[in-house]
Protein backbone atom coordinates (compact mmCIF):
# COMPACT_ATOMS: atom_id res chain seq x y z
CA UNK A 1 0.00 0.00 0.00
CA UNK A 2 1.26 3.49 -1.03
CA UNK A 3 0.47 5.61 1.82
CA UNK A 4 0.60 9.68 0.58
CA UNK A 5 3.06 11.76 3.15
CA UNK A 6 3.04 8.81 5.01
CA UNK A 7 -0.34 9.61 7.14
CA UNK A 8 -3.18 7.56 7.41
CA UNK A 9 -6.10 10.10 8.62
CA UNK A 10 -8.00 8.31 11.57
CA UNK A 11 -11.53 9.52 10.73
CA UNK A 12 -12.54 9.18 14.54
CA UNK A 13 -15.69 11.89 14.48
CA UNK A 14 -19.44 10.88 14.15
CA UNK A 15 -20.97 12.92 11.85
CA UNK A 16 -20.24 11.99 8.19
CA UNK A 17 -21.25 14.89 7.46
CA UNK A 18 -18.38 16.87 9.00
CA UNK A 19 -16.10 13.60 8.28
CA UNK A 20 -16.83 14.54 4.66
CA UNK A 21 -15.89 18.12 5.34
CA UNK A 22 -13.00 17.12 7.00
CA UNK A 23 -11.85 14.52 4.58
CA UNK A 24 -12.20 17.12 1.49
CA UNK A 25 -10.71 19.99 3.22
CA UNK A 26 -7.13 17.82 3.68
CA UNK A 27 -7.66 15.50 0.49
CA UNK A 28 -4.94 16.61 -1.46
CA UNK A 29 -2.45 15.62 1.24
CA UNK A 30 -3.85 12.39 1.95
CA UNK A 31 -5.28 8.64 0.31
CA UNK A 32 -5.53 6.82 3.10
CA UNK A 33 -7.84 6.41 5.74
CA UNK A 34 -9.16 4.83 8.55
CA UNK A 35 -12.70 4.30 9.62
CA UNK A 36 -13.71 2.53 13.12
CA UNK A 37 -16.23 2.40 15.41
CA UNK A 38 -17.19 6.07 16.33
CA UNK A 39 -17.79 6.73 12.83
CA UNK A 40 -19.63 3.54 11.73
CA UNK A 41 -21.68 2.78 15.04
CA UNK A 42 -22.97 6.79 14.74
CA UNK A 43 -23.59 6.46 10.98
CA UNK A 44 -23.60 2.75 9.75
CA UNK A 45 -21.19 0.87 7.78
CA UNK A 46 -22.75 2.93 4.70
CA UNK A 47 -19.96 5.47 5.99
CA UNK A 48 -17.31 3.22 4.57
CA UNK A 49 -19.19 3.28 1.03
CA UNK A 50 -19.30 6.65 0.41
CA UNK A 51 -15.80 7.59 1.21
CA UNK A 52 -14.95 4.24 -1.04
CA UNK A 53 -17.70 5.85 -3.71
CA UNK A 54 -16.66 9.37 -3.33
CA UNK A 55 -12.55 9.61 -2.97
CA UNK A 56 -10.05 7.07 -4.47
CA UNK A 57 -8.65 6.24 -0.92
CA UNK A 58 -7.04 3.39 0.68
CA UNK A 59 -9.99 2.50 3.35
CA UNK A 60 -8.95 1.07 6.19
CA UNK A 61 -11.85 -0.33 8.63
CA UNK A 62 -10.29 -0.53 12.17
CA UNK A 63 -13.03 -2.77 14.25
CA UNK A 64 -9.77 -4.56 15.90
CA UNK A 65 -12.04 -8.00 15.11
CA UNK A 66 -11.81 -10.28 18.00
CA UNK A 67 -13.89 -13.04 18.31
CA UNK A 68 -14.57 -17.06 17.57
CA UNK A 69 -13.81 -17.37 14.04
CA UNK A 70 -17.19 -17.83 12.94
CA UNK A 71 -17.95 -14.46 14.11
CA UNK A 72 -14.89 -12.73 12.80
CA UNK A 73 -16.20 -14.62 9.54
CA UNK A 74 -18.99 -12.72 9.40
CA UNK A 75 -17.34 -9.02 10.26
CA UNK A 76 -15.16 -9.32 8.14
CA UNK A 77 -17.81 -10.01 4.79
CA UNK A 78 -20.16 -6.86 5.82
CA UNK A 79 -16.74 -5.39 5.77
CA UNK A 80 -15.09 -6.03 2.81
CA UNK A 81 -18.87 -6.22 1.12
CA UNK A 82 -19.73 -2.37 2.04
CA UNK A 83 -16.31 -1.91 0.61
CA UNK A 84 -13.04 -1.51 2.38
CA UNK A 85 -9.57 -2.45 1.28
CA UNK A 86 -8.43 -3.97 4.31
CA UNK A 87 -9.69 -4.47 8.08
CA UNK A 88 -7.79 -4.26 11.54
CA UNK A 89 -8.06 -7.74 13.44
CA UNK A 90 -6.51 -7.97 17.26
CA UNK A 91 -4.21 -10.77 16.98
CA UNK A 92 -4.48 -12.01 20.94
CA UNK A 93 -7.53 -13.92 19.83
CA UNK A 94 -5.48 -16.78 18.21
CA UNK A 95 -4.38 -18.41 15.02
CA UNK A 96 -8.45 -19.82 14.22
CA UNK A 97 -9.71 -16.57 14.73
CA UNK A 98 -7.30 -14.50 12.62
CA UNK A 99 -7.15 -17.19 9.99
CA UNK A 100 -10.67 -16.65 9.84
CA UNK A 101 -10.34 -13.26 8.86
CA UNK A 102 -7.60 -13.93 6.42
CA UNK A 103 -9.83 -16.44 4.72
CA UNK A 104 -12.84 -13.76 4.19
CA UNK A 105 -10.32 -11.10 2.88
CA UNK A 106 -8.97 -13.78 0.46
CA UNK A 107 -12.28 -14.33 -0.66
CA UNK A 108 -12.68 -10.24 -1.55
CA UNK A 109 -8.90 -9.90 -2.82
CA UNK A 110 -8.64 -7.89 0.45
CA UNK A 111 -6.09 -7.27 3.24
CA UNK A 112 -6.17 -7.76 6.96
CA UNK A 113 -4.05 -5.65 9.19
CA UNK A 114 -2.77 -7.71 12.39
CA UNK A 115 -2.79 -5.32 15.61
CA UNK A 116 0.13 -6.73 17.59
CA UNK A 117 0.40 -4.50 20.57
CA UNK A 118 -1.37 -1.14 21.42
CA UNK A 119 -0.38 2.77 21.94
CA UNK A 120 -1.92 3.30 25.29
CA UNK A 121 -0.87 3.07 28.74
CA UNK A 122 -3.04 0.29 29.65
CA UNK A 123 -1.52 -1.95 26.88
CA UNK A 124 1.45 -2.76 29.15
CA UNK A 125 -1.10 -4.42 31.52
CA UNK A 126 -1.92 -7.66 29.29
CA UNK A 127 -0.69 -7.23 25.82
CA UNK A 128 2.71 -5.54 26.54
CA UNK A 129 5.20 -8.39 25.69
CA UNK A 130 3.24 -10.63 23.47
CA UNK A 131 3.54 -8.39 20.48
CA UNK A 132 6.46 -10.52 18.89
CA UNK A 133 4.48 -14.26 18.68
CA UNK A 134 1.28 -12.41 17.13
CA UNK A 135 3.81 -11.14 14.96
CA UNK A 136 4.92 -14.67 14.32
CA UNK A 137 1.58 -15.66 14.22
CA UNK A 138 1.03 -12.96 11.53
CA UNK A 139 4.08 -14.61 9.35
CA UNK A 140 2.68 -18.36 9.56
CA UNK A 141 -0.64 -16.84 8.19
CA UNK A 142 0.81 -15.19 5.56
CA UNK A 143 -0.37 -12.07 6.46
CA UNK A 144 1.96 -8.86 5.24
CA UNK A 145 0.38 -5.74 7.06
CA UNK A 146 0.56 -5.16 10.58
CA UNK A 147 -0.05 -2.36 13.42
CA UNK A 148 2.38 -1.68 15.94
CA UNK A 149 2.56 1.33 18.32
CA UNK A 150 4.48 4.38 18.26
CA UNK A 151 4.10 5.67 21.76
CA UNK A 152 6.33 2.39 22.75
CA UNK A 153 8.86 2.05 20.10
CA UNK A 154 10.98 -0.19 22.00
CA UNK A 155 7.75 -2.75 21.40
CA UNK A 156 7.31 -1.65 17.55
CA UNK A 157 10.94 -1.63 17.06
CA UNK A 158 10.94 -5.66 18.43
CA UNK A 159 8.13 -5.91 16.44
CA UNK A 160 9.66 -4.59 13.19
CA UNK A 161 12.63 -6.78 13.79
CA UNK A 162 10.47 -9.87 13.99
CA UNK A 163 8.61 -9.17 10.82
CA UNK A 164 11.47 -8.00 9.25
CA UNK A 165 12.20 -4.88 6.79
CA UNK A 166 9.14 -6.25 3.49
CA UNK A 167 6.36 -6.16 5.87
CA UNK A 168 4.06 -3.36 5.96
CA UNK A 169 3.56 -1.70 9.38
CA UNK A 170 1.14 1.27 10.39
CA UNK A 171 1.60 2.91 13.63
CA UNK A 172 -0.76 4.86 15.86
CA UNK A 173 -0.22 6.96 18.99
CA UNK A 174 1.72 9.69 17.09
CA UNK A 175 1.03 13.36 18.40
CA UNK A 176 -1.90 13.48 20.76
CA UNK A 177 -0.70 10.48 22.52
CA UNK A 178 3.06 11.80 22.39
CA UNK A 179 4.21 9.29 20.08
CA UNK A 180 6.85 11.19 17.24
CA UNK A 181 6.42 11.16 13.59
CA UNK A 182 10.15 10.81 12.96
CA UNK A 183 11.14 8.41 15.59
CA UNK A 184 8.13 6.50 14.74
CA UNK A 185 9.01 6.22 10.79
CA UNK A 186 12.47 4.29 11.50
CA UNK A 187 10.32 1.80 11.84
CA UNK A 188 6.88 2.03 10.84
CA UNK A 189 5.70 3.06 7.22
CA UNK A 190 3.01 4.84 7.67
CA UNK A 191 1.39 7.20 10.97
CA UNK A 192 -1.99 6.64 11.93
CA UNK A 193 -3.02 10.56 12.93
CA UNK A 194 -6.20 11.71 14.42
CA UNK A 195 -7.27 14.11 16.97
CA UNK A 196 -3.83 16.01 15.71
CA UNK A 197 -5.43 16.67 12.88
CA UNK A 198 -9.69 16.76 12.86
CA UNK A 199 -9.07 18.59 16.09
CA UNK A 200 -6.73 21.14 15.38
CA UNK A 201 -8.52 24.74 14.53
CA UNK A 202 -7.28 24.31 11.23
CA UNK A 203 -6.91 20.64 10.03
CA UNK A 204 -5.00 21.68 6.82
CA UNK A 205 -2.55 23.65 8.48
CA UNK A 206 -2.10 21.01 11.10
CA UNK A 207 -1.52 18.69 8.18
CA UNK A 208 0.87 20.90 6.29
CA UNK A 209 2.64 21.13 9.65
CA UNK A 210 3.12 17.22 9.90
CA UNK A 211 4.21 16.77 6.67
CA UNK A 212 6.81 19.40 7.33
CA UNK A 213 7.78 17.63 10.66
CA UNK A 214 8.34 14.55 8.72
CA UNK A 215 12.12 14.02 7.28
CA UNK A 216 12.96 10.64 7.10
O1 LIG B 1 -2.98 0.68 19.66
C1 LIG B 1 -3.78 1.34 19.03
C2 LIG B 1 -4.66 0.71 18.07
C3 LIG B 1 -5.60 1.61 17.31
C4 LIG B 1 -5.38 1.30 15.83
O2 LIG B 1 -4.87 2.13 15.07
O3 LIG B 1 -5.66 0.12 15.47
N1 LIG B 1 -5.50 3.02 17.63
C5 LIG B 1 -6.39 3.92 16.88
O4 LIG B 1 -5.61 4.89 16.19
C6 LIG B 1 -6.25 6.16 16.23
C7 LIG B 1 -5.37 7.14 16.99
O5 LIG B 1 -6.04 8.35 17.08
P1 LIG B 1 -5.37 9.66 17.72
O6 LIG B 1 -4.81 9.30 19.06
O7 LIG B 1 -4.31 10.15 16.74
O8 LIG B 1 -6.57 10.62 17.82
C8 LIG B 1 -7.63 5.91 16.85
O9 LIG B 1 -8.53 5.62 15.81
C9 LIG B 1 -7.39 4.67 17.71
O10 LIG B 1 -8.59 3.90 17.84
C10 LIG B 1 -4.68 3.53 18.59
O11 LIG B 1 -4.72 4.71 18.90
N2 LIG B 1 -3.83 2.68 19.24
Amino acid sequence: MEVKNNIILALDLMDIIKSFELVESISKYINTIKIGYPLTLAEGLKSVTVFKENFEFNTICDYKVADIPATNEKIADLTFKAGADSIIVHGFVGKDSVAASCDVALEYGKEIFLLTEMSHPGAIQFLKGKGEKIAEMGLELGINNYVAPSTHLDRLSSIRSVLGKDKFIISPGVGTQGGNPNDTLKYADALIIGRSIYNAENPEIAIKEIIKEITV
